[in-house]
């Protein structure tokens, strides 16, 4: 498994610069002053370079909403139960979650995989069963997940990429499900970005006061019980992640390989991306990040970064409800540059007085 975990790394390339001359000639002779798309133009840019043409095409599109349950949960960081992620997993299928109303308003398919819900699920169209285990260990205890456990959901997230591309899909995005999930995610970014616990934990589902103080203490024990198998980047991701969280990984690894862009979603999505961008730099070509989450610390996370995400609406939902609303942003851009006319073909003078 480790061979194939490195293979897919070996074979992430960065973007073809070069095309970025007749992307940016075409774009500036469209009927508009140039410039005047703002961030659709960078959106459309970055889309062309990472489809590696200058006729960029954008019709297929998927969500994949990742689940699973977390041995964390027990320690009382969450505003909900665990039993609230297989029976959203459930709502999911049966059409009634909002990342259902958002893929479908957006023209997207949507597959919800189960990586790790403490449950067992009966065969569904809409759902991928690829469970690894009935939940990750308690990470204030010791590792959340083995290596072994880790490369498994790692590679399922790079299978399910090229599938995807290997079904013609042109965009893919991620999405989340699992109660206690922002635990992990936080001491993730505080291990992978060395960040301070405090300043990036916030309240996930809606916690007090209390609880957010013993979220605080829980996650600070994950990185001190963990601290001795804390190397490398898949290391922190077995220790401190989730199976969710690495399928994520994965499918952020496995279209960057085939040169597929990703959506990445809020709070928690965004913690599987970084793990791959730790991973592999070339993988930053990929990625659109879709939204500010109002999660404390994303804000933080995306400045680290460097990144600016796509729109900023106050959400802190999961499932993939920014990453799906942010598709159709793209498909816009997209759009614009492929349907608008330039100044010879409808006769507008291109010389500004
Ligand atoms: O994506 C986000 O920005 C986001 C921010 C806060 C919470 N969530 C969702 O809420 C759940 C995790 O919250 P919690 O409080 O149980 O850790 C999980 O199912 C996520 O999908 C998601
Ligand atoms: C109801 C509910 C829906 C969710 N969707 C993503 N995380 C969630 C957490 C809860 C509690």
């Amino acid at each position: 498994m480790i061979d194939q975990f490195q293979n897919t790394l070996s074979s992430i390339k960065g973007v073809d610069m070069s095309l970025s001359g007749a992307v940016q000639a075409h774009l500036d002779d469209l009927t508009k002053p140039k410039g005047s798309l703002g961030r659709l133009e960078e959106i459309v840019m970055k889309y062309a370079l990472a489809r590696g043409t200058d006729h960029p095409v954008l019709k297929k599109k998927k969500v994949f909403c990742f689940a699973a349950d977390h041995g964390v949960a027990a320690e009382g960081v969450s505003a909900f139960p665990a039993e609230v992620t297989p029976q959203m997993v459930y709502n999911m299928l049966h059409g009634g979650a909002a990342i259902n109303a958002l893929a479908s308003h957006a023209g997207a398919d949507l597959d919800v995989v189960d990586m790790g819900v403490n449950h067992d699920f009966d065969e569904h169209p809409a759902l991928r069963r690829h469970k690894v285990r009935k939940g990750s260990a308690n990470m204030a205890k010791g590792p959340a997940m083995t290596m072994e456990e880790t490369l498994q959901a790692v590679m399922v997230g790079v299978a399910l990429a090229r599938e995807a591309h290997a079904e013609g899909y042109d965009l893919l995005a991620t999405g989340e499900m699992g109660i206690a999930n922002t635990t992990p995610a936080t001491a993730l970014y505080a291990s992978l970005l060395d960040l301070p616990v405090e300043m990036i934990t916030g309240r996930g589902t809606g916690i007090d006061d209390v609880t957010l103080g013993r979220k605080i203490s829980v996650i600070k024990q994950a990185l001190e019980v963990n601290a001795g198998q804390l190397s490398t980047p898949l290391e922190k991701l077995a220790a401190l992640g989730g199976f969710e969280i690495a399928g994520i990984c994965g499918l952020v690894l496995g279209a960057a390989s085939v040169g597929l862009p990703v959506v990445v979603d809020g709070f928690i999505s965004s913690a599987g991306a970084v793990a791959a961008l730790k991973m592999s730099c070339g993988v930053s070509d990929y990625l659109f990040f879709s939204h500010l989450s109002r999660e404390q610390g994303h804000k933080t996370i995306m400045n680290r970064l460097g990144a600016r995400p796509i729109l900023d609406l106050d959400l802190r939902l999961g499932e993939g409800t920014g990453a799906a609303l942010a598709m159709q942003v793209i498909e816009a851009s997209v759009r614009v540059y492929d349907e608008m006319a330039t100044f010879s073909s409808a006769n507008v003078s291109d010389k500004s007085v």
